[in-house]
């Protein structure tokens, strides 16, 4: 990872390629024969003799050789966040831009790779642990945050997709319309929106909705927000999400994240088994073309234009593609034999992006305001350690503010009785005091000097016409004393030893040497004391948000396991009896509960298993999250505890007449252990709200396994004993199964949705996220936008050190 120094401050950014790394998708029928990759796991050579049954290639080539930064052959979502999006990650916490996309023919999975298969298909991806690159980039990115703690952060997230070239905002209120316009090549302002240029010729989408996300459990309900309304909109759109702003002082380092997942990249010719129409194939056929041809400009040198503008998708790509940005393709391949002539053409779309270069740098603009602010939190801060630095070093009364009249005429009256030989020191401590003392002198000095003049023009005036001056220039020695004691006091502060030593501790201010002449540091206190300026050590607030009673919810959770036909099943009628035969030959079910029941032992067992997975780590994620709430409550007990000891401690041992603070032995041990309580409660808050992120996550899981079983249930039950379960024919003796029925296409959905509406009307929207999978729509899919300003000035500048 490039490190902010090099590439904002020394020198020009250092032009970067593109990465590509291939993800094959496991397959028991794998095409070992002709696919093989080496051991450095980096190069992969395909052969097809001529002549053999795969001669669906061009026969003229037998052997393909390409090179990639990495090969991850039946890796695990883990695998592949780490070895491919971490780097990525961090870097954009450092401020550079960063876009990972994931590309290849349709089932090779891409969205697999990018995201949790949100789209309710098969049920195992939904499981937490297969979650995939977006929601680990996002927890990754509020972990980072949390860990940055010296850093202001502001996270904006966005959601689109492009369909038909037009940009639909998924985090809009009313993405079905937009979808819709979309859909019927409608142009509508507020959801077909543009790609435009910043003022640094940065590239973004104007009126796009960046919703702010505070922690990561907002930044995930925004991303299942964006996929609902995708599904809502029943519609296979380009998606752009999650965008987050850190924004805080005098440098804003602003950075995003870009995770985006395209089309399937097969050919037109293949789009009709995808139950696509002509115009959207065309689309993202055209989508891809174009984003091949900007590769192919942008990997030929002597190509000075780059046709960006030619579709929304390589407009919205700009700075990932040949711009300011670290840029990833992760190119997901289905290696089984039927695919080959796709993975050679995934092969060589990802070699050619290899060939493109970025110029990655950190994204630094000025914000004065920010800066003031910035500067502003610092010298709070900074007063507060001086002040914890005074009364440990027994130098309380000091004052680092302006002094006010009051406290000028106090010093005024000091220093004449020091001049006066009335008091033998001067106490110094502090600087913005000494200075004090110096303009009291110098004003006195001038006084006594205007006064002398006066006299002495008196004196003479006197001498010539032989009369005294008034009050007599031998009548005021106090004043003469007053005036050669500052005089004398002025010559000892213009030399340099004279203000004092620099503490060891490397304190500025500086004590003046107990050994010296006119000013002795006078350290009559020997007690510790705080100055009365509230809590110095522990200044920030902490949050006392402490999750209680989750365990509600296990109950749930434990019915819906032990008594699926209460927690998941409409209230249906039952059906009459065994022996009821319906058109086909079936019988119909004793009630939908025991057909459940069937179903999830058959065909519904590994969604089931998942299920039951998921609700197992949800208990365990909540028995954690109560363990935590617990030290957490008693945490805070034991703090207030500790405070009530404190303060009454602090009564006994406050002098009422100065209103210090005396800190005796006792009560340094008790603030010692409300500082290490402090921090074990901050530490357990901390993983509270982590585990509260997983929590929220999971639910989101279990929700849609849950409605996924049962939908499945829903078909299978529909397909195998007719609507209703009880033999109403009412799909013209064709239904015979799910498959069979999905070909019947609106007659059958038409009824289903009618069916659906009645029994329950929330489920409309599941229903027809499903249809829309099923259908499985060619796809120019996923852009996930995260975007970044992030204040770290401490960390440029000790980095430019
Ligand atoms: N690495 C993997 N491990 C397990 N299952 C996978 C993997 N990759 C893909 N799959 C499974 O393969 C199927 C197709 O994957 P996916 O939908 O992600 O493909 P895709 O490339 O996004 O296709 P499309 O372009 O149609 O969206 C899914 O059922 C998915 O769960």
């Amino acid at each position: 990872m490039a490190t902010i120094s090099r590439d904002a401050k020394s020198k020009e950014p250092a032009a970067k390629h593109v990465k590509a790394v291939i993800r094959t998708r496991p397959t028991a029928d794998f095409a070992a024969n002709y696919i093989k990759f080496d051991s450095d796991l980096k190069s992969t050579h395909i052969h097809i003799p001529r002549g053999s049954d795969g001669g669906f290639i061009n026969n003229q080539q037998e052997n393909w050789d390409f090179k990639f930064d990495s090969i991850l052959h039946n890796a695990s979502q883990e695998k592949v966040f780490d070895e491919c999006a971490l780097g990525i990650v961090k870097s954009v916490m450092d401020g550079y831009h960063g876009t990972i996309m994931a590309y290849g023919q349709t089932g090779a999975g891409k969205t697999f790779t990018m995201f949790v298969e949100a789209e309710f298909r098969t049920g195992a991806t939904e499981n937490y642990k297969h979650r995939g690159l977006i929601p680990r980039a996002i927890s990754h990115i509020f972990k980072e945050i949390s860990e940055r703690p010296q850093m202001a952060f502001t996270a904006r997230i966005s959601y689109l997709e492009i369909y038909n070239e037009s940009i639909v905002d998924l985090l809009i209120s009313s993405p079905e319309s937009a979808a819709a316009a979309a859909a019927a090549g409608e142009f509508h302002s507020d959801w077909n929106l543009n790609v435009v240029d910043d003022k640094n010729g940065m590239s973004y989408v104007k009126g796009l909705t960046m919703q702010l996300a505070n922690n990561e459990e907002e930044a995930l309900n925004l991303l299942f927000e964006g996929e609902t309304n995708r599904s809502i909109a029943q519609h296979q759109l380009n998606k752009i999400s999650t965008r987050s702003r850190v924004e805080s002082t005098e440098r804003v380092i602003s950075s995003k994240l870009n995770l985006v997942d395209l089309a399937g990249s097969e050919r037109i010719s293949k789009t009709h088994t995808q139950g696509l129409s002509m115009k959207e194939a065309m689309y993202i056929n055209k989508s891809l073309t174009f984003l091949e041809q900007v590769i192919i400009a942008l990997s030929d040198k002597r190509r000075d234009h780059i046709p960006y503008r030619q579709s929304k998708l390589t407009n919205v790509l700009r700075d990932s593609l040949g711009g300011n940005c670290n840029t990833l393709m992760i190119a997901n391949i289905w290696g089984v034999k039927e695919h080959i002539e796709e993975t050679i053409s995934t092969l060589r779309f990802a070699t050619r992006m290899m060939c493109v270069a970025n110029t990655p740098s950190v994204n630094i603009q000025y914000d004065p305001a920010a800066m003031i602010k910035k500067y502003e939190k610092e010298i709070r801060e900074l007063k507060q350690e001086l002040a914890m630095h005074d009364s440990l070093n027994n130098r309380s009364h000091i004052q680092y503010e302006s002094f006010g009249e009051t406290q000028r005429l106090e010093l005024s009256k000091i220093v004449k009785a020091y001049l006066k030989d009335e008091i033998d020191e001067l106490e110094i401590v502090s600087l913005r005091q000494v200075r004090e003392y110096f303009t009291q002198f110098k004003g006195l000095y001038k006084t006594l000097e205007q006064e002398r003049n006066d006299l002495g023009a008196a004196v003479k005036k006197s001498n010539a016409s032989g009369i005294a001056p008034a009050g007599g220039l031998a009548g005021d020695r106090n004043l003469a004393i007053d005036e050669y004691s500052a005089a004398r006091m002025l010559q000892d502060y213009d030399r340099d030893d004279c203000v004092g030593e620099t503490e060891s501790s490397g304190f500025s201010v500086g004590l003046a040497p107990t050994n010296g002449k006119d000013f002795q540091f006078r350290s009559n206190m020997k007690k510790k004391k705080f100055i009365n300026a509230g809590n110095t050590g522990n200044a920030k607030t902490i949050s006392t948000q402490i999750l209680h009673g989750e365990d509600d919810d296990d109950v749930v959770y434990e019915r819906d396991i032990n008594s699926p036909s209460h927690q998941m099943l409409p209230a249906l009628p039952k059906t009459s009896g065994n022996s009821n035969t319906i058109g086909h030959g079936k019988k119909a079910p004793v009630n939908r509960a025991d057909e459940f029941e069937n179903f999830k032992r058959g065909k519904g067992a590994e969604m089931n298993r998942i299920l039951i997975e998921n609700k197992a780590s949800l208990k365990e994620k909540k028995r954690y999250a109560i363990s935590l709430s617990t030290q957490i409550t008693a945490h805070k007990s034991h703090i207030d505890e500790l405070k009530v000891q404190i303060d009454s401690r602090r009564m006994t041992t406050t002098n009422a007449s100065n209103s210090e603070t005396i800190i005796d032995e006792e009560e340094y041990t008790l603030i010692d252990r409300l500082k290490s309580v402090k921090i074990a409660y901050r530490e357990a808050v901390e993983s509270l709200k982590g585990a509260r992120g997983e929590i929220t996550y999971i639910e989101k899981l279990v929700v849609n396994v849950r409605q996924k079983l049962m939908s499945e249930f829903e078909a299978w039950f529909e397909g195998s004993f007719g609507i209703g379960g009880g033999g109403d024919d009412n799909l013209g003796g064709n239904n015979g199964g799910m498959e069979d029925l999905m070909d019947i296409g609106e007659k059958f959905d038409r009824l289903q949705l009618e069916k659906m509406s009645q029994e329950d009307p929330d489920s409309l929207p599941f229903y027809n996220a499903r249809k829309n999978t099923e259908r499985r729509m060619l796809r120019v899919k996923l852009i996930i936008l995260i975007k970044f300003t992030i204040n770290n000035l401490k960390n440029i500048q000790k980095q430019q050190k």
